[in-house]
């Protein structure tokens, strides 16, 4: 590990060593900071420094104030008195006034990457500049050249000219950070990174960090980084801030840390069962859930089968076909083939996604933050939605006893603040991912299709999801989990089907349910040959 964040991001090392910025002060200074909503204390007491040349991962559990911080820099949030932020020395004015941290060499990568899709890429670039009131007067020409250098500066191969929302998902990303780059202005001073790779395949992400690698090798930059990701905060970030209920856990270099100690800095303890997955027999029950010659996106005549009470896992590159079989599957993508669940079938061309919910198939997608909730209804009201009506049969009209049994799936889901009323708007990224699975995993599923069901969740919280699904396939739902998180595919699934162009690649089980081995096969998936398609079911070692 050392020998490659050494080759990979040893640009504070080495820029110290070739005496490049030899101001050493901290780029950013927190001292003090403290942000109260009402009674709840999101930021306390919270000091932190970052330094140049320097990426800077900010750890904690879903809640512990990590967005909350970086609201404070960029002026969304003021923050209680007696705080004080320095950045190169000088102190910002609090609360920061809007649009401050341009001036001073900062700018924000926000996990939704705020791009306007149906725009070009350069106009994405300018965007600032052009909701500033100076669109009419920019040059195109010059601007599409410019985009074209900065790409080719960072060796980035976009069209400046293209749509953003023909781009890959890595390459929306690449455009949102290096937007964020040409806004840093002469100063340069940081670049906040709000789990820019959670929608990212593992080998996208390292294209990614080679672009902020380069931009801190100045020696004076750096970069402030949110992520849940134990690996990558390990592989590409020098220093550690764990933040818990909103204080300072510990700072720590990475060189001189495990992912052992941060996990159990951030949430207090060990989490069992985090690297190794507890053994579990194979499921025996029938095949309840039957897909066959399922073609939708680059997925062609897919065929497999799902035993009462299995976890199948699909995975591969992006692009492999792991993004399309579920909204496939569900009826929320033009498909075709057939779904056997319970012996009854369906025609893929016809399913909608109210025929699925009427089967009690459940689909919880990636991007739960813009197609999981309403941010102006209460946890409550978004919990009951898709089940208004037969809970109220259930449960009767009472809105006591509705309020009880949001209560109680509040809990289970470990979803906090656990107060039902809460705004779902007002909960952290990671608790309003929480109470989306609590509301559709409460409604009696027979499938579920999950699609990277722990992104942007912490790893205690990550533990207690796992265990649920590994309860929900014990009273005998079948569960199919589509996701690039290996480890993730390691600890929950029975069987992984590897996809590379669509097709099956490699069927894993038993021993080969490994972290490693995943990896290993989707990595193997780019060079062999695919397996020939063939629509008879996936069976083990297929
Ligand atoms: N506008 C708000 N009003 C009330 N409470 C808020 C508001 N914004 C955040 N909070 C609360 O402050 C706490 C910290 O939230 P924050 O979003 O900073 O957490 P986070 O560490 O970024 O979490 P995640 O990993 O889930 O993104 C949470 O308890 C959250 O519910």
């Amino acid at each position: 590990m050392t020998d490659t964040r050494e080759a990979r991001l040893g640009s504070a090392a080495s820029a110290a060593a070739a005496g490049v910025g030899a101001d050493t002060a901290p780029v950013l200074r927190i001292s003090g900071l403290t942000k109260r909503f009402g009674g709840l204390t999101a930021l306390d007491d919270v000091d932190l420094e970052v330094r140049p040349g320097q990426v800077h991962a900010l750890l904690g559990e879903n809640g512990s104030g990590k967005s909350t911080l970086i609201k404070v820099l960029s002026g969304t949030y003021a923050p209680d008195p007696g705080a004080t932020i320095e950045v190169r020395g000088d102190r910002l004015p609090l609360p920061v006034p809007p649009g401050h941290f341009r001036r001073v060499g900062i700018s924000f990568v926000h996990q939704d990457l705020a791009l306007v899709p149906s725009l070009g890429v350069t106009e994405n670039l300018r965007l600032a500049s052009v909701v500033a009131g100076r669109g009419p007067f920019v040059r195109w020409g010059a601007e599409h050249r410019a985009a074209a250098a900065l790409f080719e500066r960072y060796g980035v191969d976009i069209d400046p000219r293209a749509r953003v929302e023909a781009l890959t998902d890595t390459q929306k990303a690449l455009v949102a950070i290096l937007r964020a780059v040409s806004e840093l202005g002469d100063e340069r001073s940081l670049i906040v990174l709000d789990e820019p790779t959670v929608f990212l395949p593992p080998d996208d992400a390292d294209l990614l960090f080679r672009v902020v690698k380069d931009l801190v090798s100045d020696g004076r930059t750096s970069a402030l980084l949110v992520s849940h990701d134990m690996s990558e905060v390990l592989e590409y970030a020098d220093r550690v801030t764990v933040l818990r209920a909103g204080r300072v856990q510990a700072h720590r270099d990475t060189a001189t840390t495990t992912a052992d100690e941060l996990v159990s800095l951030i949430v207090g303890r060990g989490v069992e069962g985090q690297t190794t997955r507890a053994s579990r027999p194979a499921a025996t029950g029938d095949a309840v859930v039957r897909v066959r010659d399922l073609t939708v996106g680059p997925v062609d005549g897919l065929s497999f089968d799902v035993a009462d009470g299995e976890v199948v896992g699909i995975t591969g590159l992006a692009g492999s076909g792991v993004e399309d079989v579920l909204p496939g599957l569900y009826g929320a993508r033009t498909a075709t083939g057939t779904l056997t669940l319970d012996g009854a079938t369906t025609d893929l061309a016809r399913a909608t996604p109210a025929d699925s919910i009427a089967r009690h198939v459940v689909y919880v997608p990636a991007d739960r933050k813009r197609e999981g909730g309403a941010l102006t209804l209460s946890v409550e009201q978004n919990v009951t939605l898709p089940v208004l009506g037969r809970l109220r049969g259930l449960l009767g009209l009472s809105p006591a006893r509705e309020r009880s049994h949001v209560a109680g799936l509040v809990r289970e889901y470990d979803v906090r603040p656990a107060d039902p009323a809460a705004l779902f708007g007002t909960l952290s990224g990671g608790n309003q991912q929480k109470a989306v699975l609590a509301k559709w995993m409460q409604d009696d599923p027979r499938l579920v299709l999950l699609q990277e069901p722990t992104q942007g969740i912490d790893v205690g919280a990550r533990a207690a999801i796992f265990a649920m699904l590994r309860r929900s396939a014990d009273q005998g739902v079948s569960i199919v989990c589509a996701s690039t998180d290996h480890d993730q595919l390691a600890q929950v699934c029975d069987r992984v089907v590897v996809l590379a162009h669509g097709r099956v690649h490699d069927v894993l089980t038993g021993d080969r349910i490994d972290r490693d081995v995943i990896a290993a096969a989707v990595v193997a998936s780019t060079v062999d040959p695919p397996t020939p398609v063939d629509s008879s079911p996936v069976k083990e070692n297929a």
